[in-house]
């Protein structure tokens, strides 16, 4: 591992906010322009996780940590095929990066994938900004992209919103696949891809589940081609309200009332087929370190996340929905934000937040123990 000292460290970049908010920096990664919207993450550690998640496609990731790439880049920690953030913001690069499986150092792996980021500039000023301003629009510019202010802010003020954004096409695995059952398998599930993170099939395997990964695009006929005794709805960016086709899978799920488990975006989706809303957080959470209280046990658990939208479900009482009762599980300590939902009168929950702790504590492992319940009590 040699020392990072790549010239694009010296290459002046700016950071530009669609209100008008400004900031200098240093080239962090590739050179060039980006666009997305600014959102920050607490996680001390896992950005190669955080990098990799594909419900960061079209964010610009803006870390609150203060030094990054302390222990490069590795071939095992990533969650899926590529970087998918669309901008990389830190404070304080880690110079010489060192681990026993370093491969190479981040700034290579954000340049060697394209990806533009800066350095050097007031993240604790930018993450204030954003906590009181809200999840907003923002361009890096960096080398020959850099010109006049105005010019730069009509490019930003032209970039798409996140809200109705409809993503999950775009990152989901075109073709099915599987992943095996470690040891004897016990069930099958399908899994509708709509950004999974690679942890999360990985956690069904390890409880004997074999897992049958779908396209976004898939149909309730290609759900049930798999003969599954348990059906997952992944995570996944973009706007939950713009997930019309994944709701009306899932509908044809709730009515067959086979065991259903949604993670994140899964969760989003499972409010909106219940009949709740959905709606954008002004600033989301992101980190690996938020208080979430399972409300069926009264456990506190310490939770990874990353969401920028929630449902609006009401928090003290049972709901009447078209596929039975329906309660709030798990709520954020935080700001009581709906971070669960489950049906009482049939098989069927889903969680905001990330059991597969990829980065992040392992406290939520149990919900896929949960759903392995499920699914043996459907077949007893
Ligand atoms: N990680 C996720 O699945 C995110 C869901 C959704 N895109 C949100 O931002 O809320």
């Amino acid at each position: 591992m040699t020392t990072s000292t790549r010239g694009a460290a010296r290459t002046p970049a700016v950071l530009v906010l669609e209100d008008g908010r400004t900031f200098r920096g240093r080239a962090y990664g590739a050179v060039g322009e980006t666009f997305g919207e600014a959102v920050f993450s607490t996680g001390m550690t896992g950005y190669q996780e955080t990098l990799t998640d594909p419900s960061y496609h079209r964010q610009v990731v803006v870390m609150t940590a203060p030094h990054v790439g302390n222990t490069g880049v590795n071939d095992e920690d990533p969650e899926s095929a590529r970087i998918w953030v669309s901008g990389y913001v830190v404070r304080d690069p880690a110079r010489t990066p060192s681990n026993w499986r370093a491969k190479r150092s981040l700034d290579e792996e954000l340049e060697r994938q394209g990806v533009v980021g800066i350095s050097g500039i007031d993240t604790r000023a930018l993450t204030r900004h954003l906590r009181e301003r809200g999840a907003m629009r923002v361009g890096i510019f960096s080398g020959e992209a850099i010109a006049d202010e105005a010019t730069l802010l009509a490019k930003v003020q032209a970039a798409p919103q996140m809200k109705g954004a409809n993503l999950s096409a775009e990152v989901a695995t075109k073709e099915p696949y599987v992943v095996p059952a470690i040891g004897e398998k016990k069930f099958t599930v399908a899994a509708v891809d709509l950004g999974i993170k690679g942890m999360t099939p990985q956690r069904m395997a390890e409880r004997g589940i074999e897992v049958h990964v779908l396209p976004a695009t898939a149909t309730a006929e290609d759900v049930y081609a798999v003969n599954p005794d348990g059906v997952f709805f992944s995570n996944g960016p973009g706007d939950p309200a713009t997930a019309d086709h994944p709701v009306s899978v899932m509908r044809a799920v709730l009515e067959r009332k086979t065991p259903l488990f949604g993670i994140c975006f899964g969760n989003q989706i499972l409010g909106r087929a219940l009949g709740f809303g959905t709606y954008k957080l002004k600033y989301g959470h992101r980190g690996i370190n938020q208080p979430v209280q399972d409300r069926t046990t009264g456990k506190v658990e310490v939770t990874a996340h990353n969401h920028g939208f929630a449902v609006d479900a009401p928090l003290d009482k049972v709901s009447e929905t078209p596929y039975g009762r329906a309660e709030v599980s798990h709520v954020c300590l935080n700001d009581n934000v709906v971070e669960g939902l489950q049906l009482l009168d049939q098989p069927a929950f889903s969680v905001q937040y990330h059991p597969e702790a990829a980065a992040g504590p392992h406290d939520a492992a149990y919900l896929f123990d949960r759903f392995v319940s499920l699914m043996e009590a459907e077949r007893a």
